[in-house]
């Protein structure tokens, strides 16, 4: 058993954390090393499944990110952009596989990533599920199909506690539509609208959201035209879609060579 690549969670008390220490838990591919939670957290020191609630798993909750990566084949991290930049930095140092499923990362954040990438495989996407992935391809083939009479709207809706916005799904299937139809998606994002904003401007794809109760995470692409409108849409309804496609991204990137790489790479899409 002890040869099974060795799995560190990041952000151990947090809602994708745990969810994500239970997909650990439960696999059969992979084994928990460990978890790790801020400096001075209550969970510090405990045993992960007493600190959930739960039974022992005799893997601990620790505040030493360097120590738990050198003993680890892959970090799975879905934290925040300071954490995350830090925990790149430490994973390539330990040559552990870097999942990241955070989101709401600067050009700033996303450089530090890019340099740590030339010494560790990372593997970063905005949503871990297949249907999200696949709804990009279709995002992508749709938009090149229809011409600029058609106005993309991308429409997320989020639970309460989520702290950035747009969502990291909502930007990627922005610049899945941009790709699709030609154009850098700084050049035509619309994120804000209040009062009086004039006409939409041809060829904007624009962004909406929602935030409220507990929503997982869904998510629409729209295309509106003259006489008729297209929706894509994707419903997560259950946390363990990203879980799943993290741990499948962890075990995926263990003989590919330091690099970046996404979900569409991990899912052969
Ligand atoms: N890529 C994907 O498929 C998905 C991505 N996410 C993203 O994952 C991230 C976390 O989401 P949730 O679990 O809902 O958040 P959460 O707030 O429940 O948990 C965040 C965790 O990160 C830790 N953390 C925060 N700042 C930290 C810091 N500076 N240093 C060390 N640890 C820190 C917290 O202690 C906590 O354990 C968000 O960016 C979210 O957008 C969430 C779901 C799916
Ligand atoms: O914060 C969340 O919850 C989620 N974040 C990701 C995002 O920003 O797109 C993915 C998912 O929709 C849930």
């Amino acid at each position: 058993m002890t040869d099974l690549p060795g799995i560190v969670i990041t952000g151990a008390s947090g809602r994708m954390g745990q969810m994500l220490i239970r997909t650990v838990l439960e696999s059969d591919r992979a084994r928990l090393v460990g978890a790790l939670e801020r400096l001075g957290h209550e969970w510090v020191g405990r045993d992960i499944g007493e600190a959930m609630g739960g039974a022992r798993v005799g893997a601990m909750v620790s505040d030493d990110p360097l120590e738990l990566f050198a003993r680890a084949q892959a970090v799975i991290d879905f934290t925040a952009p300071e954490a995350t930049v830090e925990y790149a930095a430490l994973a390539a140092q330990a040559r552990a596989v870097h999942v990241i499923g955070t989101t709401g990362f600067s050009e700033s954040h996303l450089t530090k990533i890019a340099a740590a990438a030339h010494h560790s495989t990372v593997v970063r996407a905005g949503n871990m599920s297949l249907g999200v992935n696949l709804l990009m391809q279709l995002t992508k083939k749709v938009a090149a199909a229809l011409d600029e009479d058609y106005d993309i709207e991308v429409i997320e809706a989020h639970h309460n506690r989520k702290v950035d916005a747009p969502s990291g799904t909502a930007v990627m299937l922005g610049e899945a539509a941009a790709e699709g139809r030609g154009v850098r998606l700084d050049d035509v994002s619309d994120r804000a609208r209040d009062g009086i904003t004039g006409a939409r401007k041809r060829g904007d794809i624009g962004f909406s959201v929602i935030r409220g109760g507990d929503i997982v995470g869904e998510h629409d692409v729209l295309f509106a035209g003259a006489g008729e409108r297209i929706v894509l849409r994707h419903v997560a309804s259950d946390r363990s879609v990203f879980a799943r496609g993290a741990l499948r991204a962890a075990l995926w990137g263990q003989d590919k060579g330091p690099g970046q790489y996404d979900m569409v790479d991990v899912l052969g899409l």
